[in-house]
């Protein structure tokens, strides 16, 4: 399949800029670029969700004219979405039957569908309920649920955007496996990562973008450096500089705090936690061990049933979000499509949110500050824009992140609660981001970071709190081995995981 010299323009922004690429039957192509660069757009042109304004996509010499997904699909053509494309009340066995023409399995042909998604399962050793639903199933399963819809179609080309953001470490080597076997099948792949590591695992072609434009080409033989070095146009430092903390006060204390969800079950179990100003504390673990929950319940918008949360000396234990943003919590949500930002407003609106009081004089919004705090927040965090009015829905999703860490870092914080904060972010981005964190602890903020990114955790943390089915297994240093930590995230105490550790350490050393 050829792109060839495809041109995307948003008004005055040209988002792709006369691209040309092959993919290959049988190869993975990854293609890198910084937030904004315009991967995204060029994807939905190849699937048929946006017209481009020049060049031509063609199969073997034959040129296609995409004008919606199902056209894409009817020539071959799949797509994993960044954010899925499932309905979440249905169930994946309905979900697969969605928007198919009757006949193939009619939308009457549930039988179908089920087995279907039994046989393709088993073939991809994808493991997936056809009766489940999809509200119900965890995000890894259902990104499992979009590859099999595109394998039903038997899709030959398929175009994976961004699909390891949202996955676990284990779920992100179970879908390595999964691309590497689509691809000796014959299957050409088109694969878009931030994630640098997994680009040097899968890659057979590599091609960068920046701006709209390909600026490059690279073999999978390169360095990690190299590649982003080629994305953002310089040399990236991929490790934080920090100098130990200087400890304040205990700025966050947390004592028994347990948290239920809306079932009643307990999610958060008698947690005890302090977090001082000018430090890191990271909370580690696999996805749905409680994590987003404690971040939650600290926002006020889970039930905290038992013991408190104090900041700063007050109890801030049932206070609703309102209150605890006044109290001076600053708050990154693991989803921000969901919870970080209106999409429908402007950059300028979505950047004072949840504090327009401060924006205001006499009774009024002052548009003034709040169009040179855009400008300010535009620059600092580099949010590639046309202009601030533009809305945050129709930002790419790394800059929609950047707009929600400008925003939650732009006023005095005593706390700051990022879940998952460069989630999406480019490898430049995350190197901004890192050190700006730091610089906020330094600045005596208590920090508390829930990530699934152990790279993350170890380059941010002062401490590591291991988090295992509600409750704290314990809190370590940041130079504590990865094995040790995985130990405890499978609930292993840190003594007991040490020695298991040391043990087969020396048992190896001796064969
Ligand atoms: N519907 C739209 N209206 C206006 N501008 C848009 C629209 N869709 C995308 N853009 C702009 O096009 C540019 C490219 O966005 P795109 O989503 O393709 O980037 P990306 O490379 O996928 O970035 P990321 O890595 O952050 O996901 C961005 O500047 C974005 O704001």
């Amino acid at each position: 399949m050829h792109l060839d010299g495809i041109t995307k323009r948003f008004g005055s922004l040209t988002a792709n800029d006369s691209i040309t690429l092959g993919l290959v039957p049988g190869r993975i192509h990854c293609l890198l670029g910084e937030n904004g660069a315009g991967k995204s757009t060029l994807m939905n042109i190849l699937f048929g969700l946006l017209r481009a304004d020049e060049g031509t996509i063609s199969v073997g010499g034959n040129v296609l004219h995409l004008e919606n997904p199902k056209q894409a699909m009817a020539a071959g053509i799949g797509m994993v979405h960044q954010h899925f494309m499932l309905i979440p009340v249905f169930t994946v066995a309905e979900n697969m039957v969605l928007g198919r023409e009757p006949g193939r399995f009619g939308k009457l042909d549930l039988n179908g569908a089920r087995k279907l998604v039994r046989q393709l399962s088993d073939r991809y050793r994808l493991d997936v309920d056809p009766d489940a639903l999809v509200e119900d199933l965890p995000v890894g399963i259902q990104q499992r649920v979009e590859i099999l819809k595109a394998l039903a179609n038997d899709a030959r080309y398929l175009i994976f955007d961004e699909p390891t953001a949202v996955l676990t470490p284990q779920e992100i080597d179970e879908l390595m496996v999964v691309m590497r076997t689509l691809r000796d099948e014959g299957r050409a792949i088109c694969f878009i990562t931030h994630k640098l590591r997994e680009v040097v695992a899968v890659a057979d072609d590599i091609t960068v973008i920046r701006r709209g434009k390909v600026v490059g080409e690279a073999t999978p033989d390169a360095s990690e450096g190299d590649l982003a070095e080629l994305m953002v146009g310089r040399a990236v430092n991929l490790t934080v500089d920090k100098a130990p903390p200087t400890l304040g006060k205990e700025r966050l204390v947390l004592t028994d705090f347990t948290v239920a969800n809306a079932a009643g079950t307990i999610v958060v179990d008698h947690l005890n936690l302090t977090v001082s100003g000018g430090e890191i504390v990271c909370i580690a673990g696999v996805q749905g061990n409680g994590q987003t929950e404690l971040a939650e319940a600290l926002l006020g918008t889970m039930a905290v049933i038992h013991g408190t949360a104090i900041l700063d000396g007050v109890d801030v234990t049932h206070m609703p979000p309102k209150k605890t943003i006044e109290a001076g919590l600053g708050f990154v949500p693991e989803d921000r499509q969901r919870d970080g930002f209106v999409g429908d407003f402007s950059i300028a609106e979505n950047l004072v949110l949840n504090r327009t009081t401060s924006f205001s004089s006499v009774g009024n919004l002052d548009l003034g500050r709040i169009r040179s705090n855009a400008d300010e927040r535009i620059e600092e965090f580099d949010i590639r824009t046309s202009s601030q009015s533009q809305p945050v829905r129709s930002l790419s999703g790394g800059n929609q992140q950047k707009v929600v860490l400008a925003r939650e870092l732009s006023r005095p914080l005593s706390l700051l609660v990022a879940n998952q904060p460069t989630r999406g972010v480019d490898v430049g981005a995350i190197e901004f981001l890192h050190n700006r964190i730091v610089k906020e602890r330094d600045r005596d903020t208590a920090v508390l970071i829930v990530s699934t990114e152990l790279e993350e955790v170890e380059s941010l943390a002062d401490r590591i709190a291991v988090m295992y089915r509600g409750r704290i297994v314990g809190v370590v240093e940041p130079d504590t081995p990865r094995d040790v930590l995985g130990l405890m995230m499978a609930g292993v105490p840190f003594e007991e995981a040490a020695r298991s550790v040391e043990k087969s350490r020396t048992e190896h050393a001796d064969v």
